[in-house]
């Protein structure tokens, strides 16, 4: 099955969201919003606010001003249907490491109330993704790649319609993370789900339907990567994003 782009559902919208930590207004009135089916790439450097923004979506922390709005919920008044529909991946790993590789998925599907379904759907991401002999490992005993693989896995075990990737690749090697990108591209193409994708890494921006620049805590500059080369008048992206970056002009 393949999606059709054709009349966009908007699965995440952020509106006009400032959130600060003491005097460090961490993010400044950003908004965007993500359809059905997009790979969406959130681009900033190092304190850009894009592990605040995941805080905010993911629902850990509150928003100052503005609102977050998720598969049609308010997630400030409707916190459990809104996060029922989005999975994510930590920057930071989260999977209990002394437990298999099963039983982290298995825990994560009590969690979402997914009951009958857990074991078939388990079975479907862990061969998707090519582990199934893994099942039964203890995850301290896999791999980097492999538990950013179960986490993946995890994230999308009850099908959500948003997936949220804050920096997943980090520690991969260069094969690793082209690997993940490609696959979940292949997600938002197979499935239709939308997927916000973190990095300051360019290479892993640059097959994205939509690249959103963020810097300290503000949107610069928001379209596909031709329309970022276009606007800066470079060739490559990195140099697009360093342009911005460096000239900070807000050019949305
Ligand atoms: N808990 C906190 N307390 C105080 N300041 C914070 C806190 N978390 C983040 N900040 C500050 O907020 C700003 C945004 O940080 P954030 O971690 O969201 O950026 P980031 O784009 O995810 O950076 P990185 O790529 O380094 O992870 C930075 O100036 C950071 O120092």
């Amino acid at each position: 099955m393949s999606f059709n782009p054709a009349s966009p559902v908007p699965v995440l919208q952020v509106e006009n969201v400032t959130k600060s930590y003491g005097n460090i207004k961490a993010l400044n009135q950003v908004s965007l919003s993500l359809n059905k089916g997009e790979f969406v790439a959130l681009l900033g450097l190092n304190g850009a606010g894009k592990s605040t923004l995941f805080q905010l979506l993911s629902g850990l922390f509150v928003t100052d001003a503005g609102r977050i709005i998720i598969g049609g919920h308010d997630i400030s008044l409707s916190a459990i249907p809104a996060l029922a529909g989005m999975g994510i991946v930590f920057q930071q790993p989260t999977l209990d490491l002394s437990m298999s590789v099963l039983a982290n998925l298995r825990f994560h599907a009590r969690l979402h109330g997914m009951g009958s379904a857990t074991q078939s759907r388990i079975q479907t991401e862990l061969a998707r993704l090519g582990l199934s002999e893994q099942a039964r490992t203890t995850c301290v005993k896999l791999s980097g790649g492999n538990r950013r693989k179960v986490e993946l896995a995890r994230a999308l075990l009850h099908e959500p319609n948003l997936l949220l990737m804050d920096e997943a690749t980090v520690g991969l090697d260069p094969a690793s993370r082209k690997g993940l990108v490609d696959y979940v591209h292949q997600l938002c193409i197979n499935r239709g789900m939308g997927v916000l994708w973190a990095t300051h890494l360019v290479d892993e921006v640059e097959s994205a339907h939509r690249v959103v620049i963020l810097h300290k805590g503000k949107i610069l500059a928001t379209g596909t990567p031709e329309d970022l080369l276009q606007l800066t008048g470079q060739t490559r992206l990195a140099e697009a994003f360093l342009h911005l970056t460096s000239q900070q002009a807000v050019l949305i």
